[in-house]
């Protein structure tokens, strides 16, 4: 058997060395026409077709292509359960696969993929570059080699590629890093976001969270449906309530749970309308783009005017407000930006650059808020956070303790009607202090803190009506 291949390689070497010399003997014309037919008896006896990905790609093969990062990507989801030779690479730390590894196709080796019934084989390859002259390519080029049957061509540069393109990028979506944005002048700088905020852990009504999770559900698979309407594809949500009731811990978990970007525009860092423009230009789609405190950040609501009219200051606001606003410095050095140039860059035709995008804003006195802000459309949906009830507490006691019931909660119910606690301090109280501190301890906290708010508001009460009769007396 040996001998026979060997005969049958030396044969064809010494055709292909007849042939060559052959074809340089002859005229050229005549040379052209006999390749013409070798390639038609070629493509007779061998019906097949191949495409060849190259990972790099450009003049100088600088630019790494990004067809063939997407095959990769594609095929190491087949390889892993295919291939008999792998590649193994760590995943990224804070890659939202299970696994800490990722397999794909070692060099030289096949896969078979099927799509509609068709077979496609997949070969990873690489080529060699001589060594010792300079260069900056890399020396091993790699390429991907798809073969098909002729017959399929249409369907295989039809749909099949655009099938592992979408599928690629579906994956990476799902393992990609996300990414906290921040503004400073008209530059966009980026850190990784790392935030643990789920729905499962957020405390809130189960029916307002249930209501949430399918509004975000539809969204995401809205792009048609916002195509039909003629609608650009964005929402907008208003998250409002008292300090520490969720509102930016609802956001992160927005953004884990929609694998979207966030962008944190700090509207008091943003010069004029054209700079904000310029940001909000620069946000890509599946993002999302919070103002924390709209009603702090800057002048855009009626009655702060006339609160600067009267002199007089808001004790509410000074936490947030005040500090980056002082009298006198706003009009110089602050930002200029104005609620009209917020709201014609909200509807402008620029937002629906990118598409699948929302917009959040947060405050703590929604009635502050001009209504031209906050109208559906731009503010599709309101969102109230408010202080910790029963149902909230299950979900911080399952968190924090990981309790499903105690002979205190029907006590803790009965105290959280009658108290206004948010939620940053149940869990504060539920939080055991030192590793001696068990369940019933932090228990009873939360019940002593929860009795202690309860007589300092009837304190305030009474404290109130006594002013209210004195002031009529
Ligand atoms: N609904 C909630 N579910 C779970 N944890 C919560 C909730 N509300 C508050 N917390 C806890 O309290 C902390 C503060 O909450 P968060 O910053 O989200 O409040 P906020 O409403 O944004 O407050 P502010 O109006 O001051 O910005 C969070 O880190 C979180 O641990
Ligand atoms: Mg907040």
């Amino acid at each position: 058997m040996k001998q026979a291949w060997r005969e049958l390689g030396t044969l064809m070497a010494t055709t292909m060395f007849v042939y060559t010399v052959f074809m340089r003997l002859l005229p050229p014309p005549l040379r052209d026409r006999i390749r013409r037919h070798t390639r038609k008896i070629i493509h007779y006896l061998y019906p097949y077709i191949r495409i060849t990905f190259h990972e790099f790609t450009g003049e100088n093969y600088f630019m790494r292509s990004e067809a063939y990062t997407a095959i990769q990507t594609y095929l190491s989801q087949h390889s892993s359960k295919l291939a008999s030779r792998l590649k193994a690479e760590e995943a990224k730390s804070s890659s939202n696969t299970n696994s800490p590894l990722i397999f794909s196709m070692d060099d030289n080796e096949e896969i078979e993929d099927e799509f509609q019934g068709i077979k496609i084989k997949w070969v990873s390859n690489k080529i060699t570059q001589k060594t010792g002259s300079f260069s900056w390519h890399p020396e091993e080029k790699r390429y991907y080699k798809l073969t098909l049957h002729r017959c399929y061509r249409d369907i295989i540069i039809g749909s099949y590629l655009n099938h592992v393109l979408e599928e690629a990028r579906a994956i990476e979506m799902k393992s990609r890093e996300l990414k906290l944005y921040a503004n400073s002048k008209t530059k966009w700088s980026h850190i990784v976001f790392e935030h643990p905020a789920r729905f499962e852990t957020l405390a809130m009504d189960p029916k307002k969270k249930e209501e949430m999770v399918k509004d975000l559900v539809k969204f995401k698979k809205g792009k048609e449906y916002y195509k039909k309407v003629g609608k650009a594809w964005k929402r907008g949500y208003l998250l409002y309530g008292p300090p520490g009731t969720g509102k930016s811990t609802m956001v992160a978990a927005m953004a884990n749970f929609m694998n979207y970007d966030v962008y944190d525009l700090e509207l008091t860092a943003v010069k004029d309308n054209s700079e904000l423009r310029k940001l909000l230009i620069n946000t890509a789609s599946k993002s999302i783009i919070v103002i924390e405190d709209i009603d702090c950040s800057l002048d855009l609501t009626g009655q702060r005017k006339k609160k600067k009219k009267n002199g007089k200051s808001d004790a509410r606001e000074e936490g947030k407000g005040a500090v980056k606003r002082s009298d006198g410095e706003e009009d110089e050095k602050g930002s200029k930006v104005t609620l009209s140039g917020l709201l014609n860059i909200i509807d402008g035709i620029w937002s629906a650059c990118g598409g699948e995008k929302i917009m959040i804003f947060t405050t703590n006195f929604v009635e502050k808020l001009d209504p031209a802000l906050i109208r559906r459309g731009r503010m599709d949906k309101h969102i109230e956070l408010s202080y910790c009830r029963y149902e909230a507490f299950k979900i911080l006691a399952k968190n924090y303790l990981d309790l499903e019931y105690h002979n205190l909660f029907p006590t803790i119910e009965k105290l959280l009607e009658m108290t206004n606690m948010t939620p940053a301090d149940v869990a504060e109280n539920l939080m055991p202090k030192s590793l001696d501190e068990g369940v019933d301890t932090c228990l009873c906290n939360l019940v002593q803190a929860l009795e202690k708010s309860k007589q300092d508001s009837n304190k305030v009460e009474i404290n109130e009506k006594g002013e209210v009769q004195s002031t009529r007396e």
